[in-house]
């Protein structure tokens, strides 16, 4: 039986910037971006990342894309990445924390070889979006590279899930609860209730959320609020269950009428609540 996301759950493992920390200390996650015209995905997941507390967030970019990407960023950090071997050389520096995949990446020979080249990083992950539907046809020899990574959440919508999952059916924890058992990773199976479970069999459902939620980008700013959670050091249950209350907590705050955008703001007073009154 599933428990109740609430921030009792997770606070004490909740990453607290230290009195004397400098940048490195937060971690430093990287996000993958598409295509010059499918670049915002990236920017949305990059922007929570960094919201949530990580010290330092880069967009790896197509080097098409990065006079659109450096049209929009400024806190977050930019950087061309050609292919995967380059991409990998990069995440060879112990600093790179986290890595974020799939908002917006598209389904290109040179996107899916990035992905592949995550897996065989010991980094912690975040797949979402088109990193999971690009292993719809191969799902099995992408659980075995999920399973050896060990360090990966998966954030699939009921659309995506039932690509990579076609032959789970039944109630949703039990689904979810399969679904990470299978693949050996964190799977978050998002929706008006979203589902967090583990491959070790913890489960929890998250009630914390509203309806303005379901609006385009919604799901790259979760996937950026877990990976910045992971970045600074958070394990991959504890940081999807916090992301999803945290994603949920921001979409209540901001209220009617949200876009995606907002919920930076959002995100900025559901952390300013929590900072200030703890759970106990
Ligand atoms: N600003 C941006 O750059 C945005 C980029 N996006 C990217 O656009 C691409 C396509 O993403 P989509 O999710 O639209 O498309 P997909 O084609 O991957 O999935 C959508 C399909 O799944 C079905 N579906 C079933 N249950 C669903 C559920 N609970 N929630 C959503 N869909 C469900 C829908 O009916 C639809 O046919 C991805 O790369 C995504 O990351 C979107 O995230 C929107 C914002
Ligand atoms: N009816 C709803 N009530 C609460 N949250 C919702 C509802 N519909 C969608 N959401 C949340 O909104 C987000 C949508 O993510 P996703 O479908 O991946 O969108 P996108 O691909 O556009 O980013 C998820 O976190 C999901 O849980």
């Amino acid at each position: 039986m599933a428990a109740i996301n609430s921030p009792s759950l997770w606070w004490k493992a909740f990453p607290k910037p230290s009195d004397d920390g400098h940048k490195y200390d937060r971690g430093h996650a990287l996000v993958l971006s598409g295509g010059a015209a499918q670049t915002g995905g990236a920017r949305l997941a990059a922007q929570a990342a960094l919201r949530v507390g990580a010290g330092l967030v880069t967009v790896m970019s197509p080097p098409s894309a990065v006079i659109v990407n450096a049209s929009h960023l400024t806190a977050v950090m930019l950087r061309a990445v050609a292919d995967a071997d380059e991409l990998a050389a990069v995440m060879d520096d112990q600093r790179i924390t986290c890595a974020i995949a799939g908002p917006a990446l598209g389904f290109s020979k040179t996107a899916r070889a990035k992905v592949d080249a995550l897996l065989r990083c010991r980094q912690k992950l975040v797949l979402d979006a088109d990193a999971l539907t690009m292993h719809a046809e191969a799902s099995d020899a992408f659980f075995s590279k999920l399973g050896s990574h060990g360090l990966a959440v998966l954030t699939p919508h009921e659309g995506e899930f039932k690509r990579l999952f076609p032959d789970l059916d039944g109630p949703r924890e039990a689904r979810a609860a399969h679904a990470a058992k299978r693949s050996g990773a964190v799977v978050t199976l998002k929706g008006a209730e979203t589902i967090v479970a583990s491959p070790k069999g913890s489960i929890v459902r998250n009630e914390h959320a509203t309806p303005w939620l379901a609006t385009a980008g919604s799901g790259d700013v979760l996937a950026g609020v877990i990976g910045g959670l992971m970045a600074q050091g958070m394990e991959p249950f504890d940081a999807a269950c916090a992301g999803v209350w945290l994603h949920g907590d921001a979409g209540r705050r901001c209220g009617p009428a949200l876009i995606s955008e907002d919920l930076d703001a959002g995100l900025r007073r559901s952390l300013a609540a929590l900072f200030e009154t703890p759970p106990t």
